[in-house]
């Protein structure tokens, strides 16, 4: 990644409608601003780096998650990747919600350009990893929140990507699926996939990262692989926060 920097266009041009539109343009009195949510951002990752991203709310992460997997295209500066990634942002994101379990499952597998075949060997082992045996016929929008983020990953994590993007999605698991997610993540890891990770919990951080991104309104505080010292230095922070 390197100079990458991402704006949004704010102002009330989305609620206005068309007419309105038109006639503030003319009247000259039409308001958006740029608001840039990402700022000179520059960081290389080698194969099997697992990357944990922190900062505070609004600090910019999910809208780097968003440039990496390709959602968003950066308005300055440049991002490449090598090899097949698979994402995890916003919980349900991809999914179908009158479809079935195992319809989703499938249509998941195309839409990252998988063969029915390939995902024929793999299907079992995704709804067991995801213990959702008994669910297979349900459609997917009666799963819960915990389902649903489990089936999103055992699908990504068992189809086996190069580059493996995961925006909080384990914090919604219970603590066993936690426990054998980060275990399953630490396999993908030595088998070579590169893996970055929006979190909230420094412990997990601590515990699976090698590499770690400090951002605060859009910037990057800090980037390295002393991830305990960059970890400390980040709660002091949220602690002088708090006061
Ligand atoms: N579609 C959008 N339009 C305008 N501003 C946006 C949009 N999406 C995000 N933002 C703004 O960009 C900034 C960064 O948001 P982002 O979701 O990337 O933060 P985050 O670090 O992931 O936060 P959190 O920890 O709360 O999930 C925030 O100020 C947010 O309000």
């Amino acid at each position: 990644m390197e100079n990458v920097s991402i704006k949004y266009m704010v102002g009330d041009f989305k609620s206005i409608g068309f007419k309105e539109y038109v006639l503030r343009r003319l009247k000259g009195n039409y308001d958006t601003k740029e608001f840039w949510a990402n700022k000179h951002i520059s960081f290389t990752l080698n194969k099997g780096d697992m990357l944990g991203i922190i900062g505070s709310n609004g600090a910019g992460k999910s809208t780097l998650l968003k440039a990496i997997s390709g959602i968003m295209v950066p308005s300055t500066g440049k991002i490449e990747k090598r090899g097949k990634l698979v994402a995890l942002l916003e919980l349900g994101s991809g999914f179908d919600g009158d479809l079935t379990v195992k319809e989703n499952t499938y249509l998941r597998g195309a839409m990252l350009g998988y063969t029915r075949p390939f995902m024929n060997s793999k299907y079992n082992d995704i709804i067991e990893f995801a213990e959702l045996k008994d669910f297979q016929d349900r459609p997917f929008k009666f799963l819960s929140s915990g389902m649903k983020s489990r089936l999103a990953f055992s699908i990504a994590s068992l189809i086996n990507p190069d580059i493996l993007i995961l925006d909080e999605v384990l914090s919604v698991g219970d603590g066993a699926f936690r426990k054998k997610s980060e275990k399953k993540m630490k396999d993908i890891i030595s088998g070579g996939a590169t893996t970055i990770l929006v979190s909230h919990s420094l412990n997990q951080v601590k515990s699976m990262c090698n590499k770690i991104l400090w951002l605060e309104k859009g910037k990057m505080v800090q980037f390295g692989d002393n991830v305990q010292n960059i970890c400390s230095e980040y709660e002091k922070f949220l602690d002088r926060k708090a006061k």
